[in-house]
């Protein structure tokens, strides 16, 4: 267990647990009793033994690296829109308009499903190397099927009755080949001077179903880990070698009446950036565009509860698909002017 060094009001629990993944297969039910406690709790877990190999994981980072090392100009050549797929410049991004007085000092490159196998977008990140776009659409399937396990944990945890489909009830919430807001996400924060109040990335939560995240050597993922608690301290999300971490977003919180707990989180400065990049790799997991994110049938969650989710009443009647091209308007300036990173 990991624990943060500081307090938290009582009944938060704010530790990030690394969970075993194997026990998916050896004991179910004890997988998903960690995966529903977690989620309870800080919203967060890390992985073991999560199957995906860490040898295409490596592959990934290396392959991001070099695509962030090339010009500017050659990165912008399939530009992200309205679409979410391609190139994200430094400061197009805002995550916490709210505070943040300019935009994440970030860049991106997003894949959706569908452009897995286009030259026009999974062809320039490859820089056109074939077998480096085959290997991209196998991580992002993996990951695809990693998620899915992950559900039936949910489903397990949550009781969904037989009659709804039991553990297999999330499958057909998120068919691979239905339209999605799906996204495998490539981010790089460059190597730049900055002190560590600075956020990179600002505060926010995510718009799908369950987020998987892969950071390599540098951390700065923070994590809050109350939703309900504002003043919680910020807890730091580490980098685990041969983990995966998961964490709750938006559609399960909403399913879930806030049972499910879609936390804060940001990545701040870390110093070692002075003279490194950081890189993380994030896959978002969407449902499909036309599901409802109403509560889902589950003797766990009751009206009442419905105050823990209430930041989100207003986007209650927007179907999955809708609700990401609500969230996407509110943090992206497309016509960022491009600077050199
Ligand atoms: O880069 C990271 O570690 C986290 C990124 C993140 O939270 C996001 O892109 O939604
Ligand atoms: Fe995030």
């Amino acid at each position: 267990m990991l624990k943060d060094d500081t307090t938290a009001p009582s009944g938060v629990n704010s530790s990030i647990p690394v969970i075993d993944f194997s026990l998916f297969n050896s004991n179910p039910a004890e997988c998903a009793r960690q995966v529903l406690e977690a989620s309870q709790n800080i919203g967060f877990f890390y992985l073991k033994n999560h199957g995906v190999p860490q040898d295409l994981i490596e592959e990934m980072f290396d392959a991001s690296k070099s695509f962030f090392s090339q010009p500017v100009k050659v990165k912008a050549q399939r530009m992200i829109g309205p679409d979410n797929v391609g190139y994200s410049p430094m400061k197009s991004e805002t995550l916490d308009p709210e505070h943040q007085k300019v935009g994440d000092l970030k860049e991106a490159f997003n894949l959706r499903k569908y452009s897995i196998d286009e030259e026009t977008s999974a062809g320039y990140f490859s820089k056109g190397d074939k077998e480096i776009q085959y290997k991209v659409g196998q991580f992002f399937k993996g990951l695809n099927e990693l998620s899915s396990k992950v559900m039936e944990c949910f489903a397990i945890g949550l009781q969904v009755p037989e009659s709804a489909g039991g553990r297999h009830y999330f499958e057909k919430c998120h068919v691979w080949e239905e339209d999605s807001g799906t996204t495998l996400r490539f981010l790089h924060y460059p190597s730049q001077p900055g002190d560590p109040n600075t956020p990179l990335a600002g505060s926010h939560t995510d718009y799908g179903s369950i987020t998987l995240l892969m950071q390599k050597d540098i951390a700065g993922l923070e994590v809050q880990a109350s939703r309900t608690h504002k003043d919680v301290p910020w807890v730091p999300a580490p980098v685990i070698p041969n983990t995966i971490l998961v964490n709750i977003a938006d559609h399960l919180q909403m399913w879930t009446n806030g049972l499910l707990k879609s936390t804060m989180h940001r990545v701040m400065y870390n110093p070692q950036q002075q003279k490194n990049s950081r890189y993380s790799i994030a896959c978002f997991m969407h449902a499909n565009n036309d599901m409802k994110l109403d509560p889902i049938p589950t003797p766990l969650i009751t009206q009442e509860m419905r105050a823990e989710a209430v930041e989100f009443e207003e986007a209650r009647h927007l179907n999955a698909g809708e609700y990401l091209t609500w969230r996407l308007n509110r943090s992206y300036n497309y016509d960022q002017p491009l600077e050199e990173s």
